[in-house]
């Protein structure tokens, strides 16, 4: 842990409980210049006597070397000596003001108003990274650093920040920052300009360490500070996953863990097929054992022997196979993952007959015998093999990720984390997908703390769209069970939202329109065949708010498919002010399907006659009506209606795959002990009567 962020000694506190709130108030205000004069005031016990920058040259040759404020770099007092890497360890704070006393400590001192004053002095003297601005002078002339093309660069990168990023950014060194915000908030970019400036301020790039959660937004943020420090540079930046740093420094310190360096790390699967497979293993080679045995070859101290010896055969080729499946080797002809099944066998045969094509193309064996003997022979052939096999696979590599350059990106939300592209979809934004919620006991369980997960993936996802983002999400399933948009969807300011989707839309009010308004008798008609089934029972009050049944009358005329044309044509007029009357909606219809007709390549023309043929009648001016209803209707109160609805169907779908099975043993050994002497006759039944016997 950093000295700065040490617990003060227990002394300390007495100090800290006669600070007014004045005083508080002050130190919050300029909270990093009091922790940087706290730094510099408090003892170093591993650190010497710190040089004032005004006399400090930087010496490689001093492994205590000094770091450089960002504000010395600008003066030129350092650039002339030009740029080492300092190897100090990070959170020594080595800047030294003026009237900073090295010797002195703060616990020294009282917390009274001259400390604060020392520390507003601080802060006016500090250069303030949103005033910053690069003169032309530092841009043209900063080539003394070891990056040639940088400081322009550089200078450009921070100009491309806003005021709170270059703050981040160009804040003094040896303060250690916490950048709290959103995805897609500029985080990375802060994060690329504070590596940028850590290196302007002479840190070496193999001292720099940057962890991301994923590969890829790891290559993306070596990327960005490549594009500005050029690659060589980036390239020796520690730049990596949580995951590949650790290892790397398990790997760094594997004797201390008892390993070598070379170990392996298995998950949850690879640990349970390596046991699997050495039980497998061991079993075969027991059965071998007692064959022997009753042949009376062998005694139990030779099977002991045999397995302890074959135990170590057994754990290399787990190991083996293990190795195998990390490397995927692949086909390029067909594509397939020549180890998928962890058999070596196909990828052997794979080398093989790579090494065959090999010999047959580049060597004659008749030639091969006097000329690659005077080469070296085997080895040379052997040789040559592996330069044409690297180089193969090299140009296959770059071919797939030329590929990969002019395809469309398939991926998930938490892999696109930390990486963006010019337009994004995401596809399935309905409500139970995201968020995800998980069926307990037939209830759908809905977490606080879960919710609000979810809605920061959606959040992450919408974020990945530099240019255009376009959300789809389905209307119902395959079964024609209504499915609702996501809940975070209508989070989504209305001024940001361009409805492209009215079919859908129009659809989904239409099937739910149908769904609720129309009386018991008749409304299963209109309804999609996964939905019938369950409707016909009474619908809860609420969902029969919307009167007008007639609607679904005129409906009713038109077969599934034609049903969603039309009743998109009405949805899309009715939601424009010009035809907010049902006359009015009637007549704009009409027009729309002429012009319809008289077009050629309209495909549903036949629909659009049938529908102009039903147009004058009552049922039509009702499905206007109706249809001018719904859409008036507040899209809260829509979304409601439609949740309900759907639930009221799932209880419905529940309660009567109920009513068709038979009582669970359990259920009837609970009722008994109720006292209930009725048999019951279906679960639906069975859990009725416990409910009542329960209140009895
Ligand atoms: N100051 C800025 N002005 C304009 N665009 C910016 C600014 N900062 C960042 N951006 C742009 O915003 C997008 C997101 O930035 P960045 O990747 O840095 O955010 P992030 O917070 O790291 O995102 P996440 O962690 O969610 O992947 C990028 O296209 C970046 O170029």
């Amino acid at each position: 842990m950093f000295k700065e962020n040490a617990r003060p000694p227990p002394e300390d506190r007495t100090t800290a409980a006669a600070i007014t709130d004045d005083q508080r108030a002050r130190i919050t205000r300029n909270f990093r210049a009091a922790k940087a004069l706290l730094a510099r005031k408090r003892p170093l016990d591993f650190s010497p006597p710190l040089p004032s920058p005004k006399c400090s040259v930087i010496d490689a040759s001093n492994p205590r070397s000094i770091r450089v404020p960002l504000s010395d770099i600008h003066n030129g007092s350092v650039l002339q000596h030009g740029f080492s890497t300092p190897v100090k360890p990070l959170g020594i704070c080595t800047f030294q003001a003026k009237d900073a006393t090295p010797s002195s400590s703060i616990f020294d001192d009282e917390l009274d108003d001259s400390f604060l004053e020392e520390v507003d002095t601080i802060c006016e003297q500090l250069p303030s990274a949103q005033k910053y601005k690069p003169n032309s002078e530092e841009g043209r002339n900063g080539g003394d650093l070891n990056f040639d093309s940088m400081p322009k660069k550089y200078y450009d990168y921070l100009q491309s920040l806003n005021d709170a990023q270059r703050e981040a950014a160009c804040s003094t060194i040896s303060i250690p920052l916490m950048i709290v915000a959103g995805p897609g908030s500029g985080k990375t970019s802060t994060m690329v300009g504070r590596v940028l400036t850590l290196l302007k301020e002479g840190i070496g790039p193999a001292n720099i360490l940057a962890m991301t959660f994923t590969t890829a937004a790891a290559s993306e943020m070596r990327d960005r500070i490549g594009a500005v420090v050029g690659k060589a540079v980036a390239k020796d930046l520690a730049v990596g996953t949580f995951h590949s740093f650790c290892l790397q420094l398990c790997r760094l310190h594997a004797e201390k863990l008892g390993r070598t360096a070379e170990f392996l790390i298995y998950g949850h699967g690879h640990q349970r097929r390596a046991v699997i497979e050495a039980m497998r293993l061991m079993t075969n080679e027991e059965k071998k054992m007692q064959e022997l045995k009753d042949r009376e070859e062998l005694n139990n101290d030779d099977i002991a022997q045999s397995l302890k010896v074959n135990s170590k055969k057994w754990l290399k080729v787990v190991i083996q196979k293990r190795l195998l499946e990390q490397r995927a080797i692949i086909d390029v002809e067909s594509g397939k993952y020549l180890n998928e099944d962890g058999d070596p066998r196909s990828a052997l045969q794979y080398l093989l007959d790579d090494a065959s094509n090999f010999l047959y193309s580049h060597y004659k064996f008749e030639d091969s015998k006097e000329g690659n003997e005077d080469e070296g022979g085997c080895v040379h052939i052997l040789k040559s093999f592996l330069d044409y096999i690297s180089m193969r696979e090299s140009e296959n590599f770059r071919s797939r990720r030329q590929d990969n350059d002019n395809s469309v990106m398939l991926t998930t939300i938490h892999q696109s984390k930390g990486l963006e592209w010019d337009i994004v979809f995401i596809i399935k934004a309905n409500d139970s997908e995201i968020p995800l919620l998980h069926e307990f006991n037939g209830a759908v369980q809905e977490r606080g703390a879960h919710i609000e997960e979810e809605r920061r993936l959606f959040y992450v996802a919408m974020t990945r769209a530099r240019k255009k983002l376009y959300i789809l999400y389905n209307i119902v399933d395959c079964n024609w069970k209504v499915l609702l948009p996501s809940r975070f969807l209508k989070e989504i300011p209305g001024h940001l939202v361009e409805l492209q989707g009215e079919t859908q839309a129009s659809v989904l009010g239409a099937l739910h329109d149908e769904s609720v308004a129309v009386p018991c008798d008749s409304k299963c008609a209109y309804l999609p065949e996964g939905i019938k089934d369950s409707s016909c029972e009474d619908l809860p009050d609420n969902l029969v708010e919307m009167p007008d049944s007639f609607g679904n009358d005129f409906l009713k005329s038109f077969s599934i498919d034609e049903r969603l044309i039309v009743s998109h044509l009405f949805h899309q007029w009715a939601k424009k002010r010009a035809f907010q009357h049902p006359k009015r909606l009637l007549d704009k219809v009409n027009l729309v399907i002429d012009e319809r007709l008289r077009s050629k390549t309209y495909k549903h023309k036949n629909t659009l006659r049938a529908l102009k043929s039903y147009l004058s009648g009552n049922e039509a001016f009702y499905y206007a009506q109706y249809v001018l209803r719904w859409e008036q209707m507040p899209i809260e109160r829509r979304t409601q209606l439609m949740r309900e609805k759907q639930e009221h169907f799932q209880k419905q779908r529940i309660e009567n795959s109920m009513g068709s099975t038979e009582a669970t043993s359990k259920q009837v050994a609970f009722l008994r002990n109720l006292g209930c002497t009725i048999v019951p006759t279906s679960r639906l039944h069975a859990s009725r009567l416990i409910e009542q016997y329960k209140s009895l």
